[in-house]
């Protein structure tokens, strides 16, 4: 399926897309090291509830997501699986075996919380051009999460990206922060790398994700081009007070009519 069909495809859904992040659902069950709470019956929860696709982390670390579920939600997800990775020969074999939908490549830093910045995709293209390469010989589509930078924008489209992810982050943490200027100045920032991606490449699918909330996700979902929002951290929080199923709900009220 090409990006312009894939996005044909899915032309009757109410864009953008949401696709959840179950990796805190894992993080509660590894606090503790046994075998619940489980993300697969996360990942078919928020499917029943609307979620259009799911997106999970293996992280090098294995400090939430496991192996294991990555291959057991590959199975019986009915959506798509959109799944997170750093760019090593370790999860290129991995990913080559379980064929999610969706691959996107990821930086990461053991040290850090949470993913602290985009891809550097200018940096070494070439490097990456190859591995995309070999993850669409597979069969797998493949998204880069990039800062809204022009640069990283047209490298992604450089090296083949069938889709970027805009890292929503400094825009989140500036709300949170209530800096209200900081937070518009990356609005403009996420929708001038909007603009660049449809006018470089309209083929190429600009999707969103990091930091979003209940009260922050409608600006960005606003944006016209955005095809997918991938939420996680807030969306999960909130489950643990409303229950995984209306968490997928409020979330898709909060991108389509607001807060
Ligand atoms: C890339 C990104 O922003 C998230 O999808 C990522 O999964 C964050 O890492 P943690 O889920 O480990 O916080
Ligand atoms: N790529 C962003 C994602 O999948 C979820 O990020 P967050 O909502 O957990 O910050």
């Amino acid at each position: 399926m090409t990006t312009s069909s894939l996005s044909a495809a899915h032309g009757t859904l109410q864009k953008p897309l949401l696709g959840v992040n179950i990796d805190h659902v894992a993080t509660l069950r590894q606090a503790r090291g046994v075998n619940y709470p489980s993300p697969l019956a996360a990942a078919l929860l928020c499917e029943k509830a609307g979620a259009d696709g799911i997106t999970i982390h293996l992280r090098e670390d294995r400090r939430h997501i496991q192996d294991a579920d990555v291959y057991e939600i590959a199975e019986q997800l009915t959506t798509r699986m959109n799944l997170e990775i750093a760019a090593t020969e370790e999860m290129l074999k991995i990913a080559s075996e379980v064929k999610p939908y969706w691959v996107c490549l990821v930086p990461e830093k053991r040290a850090e919380l949470t993913t602290e910045g985009g891809l550097d995709v200018a940096g070494q293209l070439a490097w990456l051009t190859d591995y995309i390469g070999k993850l669409q010989t597979a069969g797998i589509k493949v998204s880069l999460f990039i800062d809204p930078d022009d640069k990283q924008v047209a490298a992604a489209i450089e090296c083949g990206a069938d889709a970027i992810e805009l890292h929503t982050g400094a825009y989140a943490e500036a709300g949170l922060a209530g800096d209200v200027d900081a937070q518009q100045n990356e609005l403009a920032r996420i929708k001038a790398a909007v603009a660049t991606a449809q006018r470089l490449n309209n083929q190429l699918l600009v999707n969103a994700g990091h930091g979003l909330t209940r009260d922050n996700v409608h600006a960005i979902a606003q944006i016209e081009g955005v095809y997918e929002l991938n939420i996680g951290h807030a969306l999960i929080a909130d489950a643990v007070f409303t229950g995984l199923e209306q968490a997928v709900v409020m979330m898709k009220q909060a991108m389509h009519q607001g807060g």
